[in-house]
């Protein structure tokens, strides 16, 4: 993934993301790699899409892509382990997640993201 990062910057020049049990958010002169998340967001229909929604959010507000596409999917990671600490069952976690995509906020984020820079 992070080979694929950093082809798919050589020949697109775009900033770009791609998710997966780690995230890799590349741009001309960041990769932040994220360990946020939990396993249980590949059994929800549309985690994916609601991720994009959210990175799109984020991105309304923030004159840098590759910082807003990085604080929108930690904090998503975020929300989904502490959702997935309270049901552990794909529908009732689906529900626990949107409630705490609600919930928690910026000191929560930041005393849970995991983000490496480099
Ligand atoms: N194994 C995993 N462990 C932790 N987090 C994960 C794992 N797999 C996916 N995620 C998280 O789930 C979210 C959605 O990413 P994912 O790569 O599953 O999207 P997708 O494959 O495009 O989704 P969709 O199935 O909706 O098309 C991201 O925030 C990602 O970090
Ligand atoms: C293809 C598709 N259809 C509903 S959800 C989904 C995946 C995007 O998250």
């Amino acid at each position: 993934m992070h080979a694929l990062a950093e082809v798919a910057y050589s020949k697109l020049h775009i900033p770009l993301a791609i998710t997966g049990a780690q995230d890799f958010i590349k741009d001309k002169d960041h990769l932040f790699i994220i360990s946020n998340g939990h396993p249980i967001l590949t059994k929800v229909t549309g985690a994916g899409c609601l991720l994009s929604s959210v990175c799109a959010a984020f991105l309304a507000i923030s004159d840098d892509v590759a910082l807003a596409l990085t604080d929108a999917i930690s904090y998503y990671g975020v929300a989904a382990e502490v959702a997935a600490s309270k049901q552990q069952h794909p529908g009732s976690f689906q529900m626990a997640f949107l409630d705490q995509l609600y919930a928690i906020d910026g000191s929560v984020v930041q005393a849970k993201q995991r983000i490496i820079r480099s």
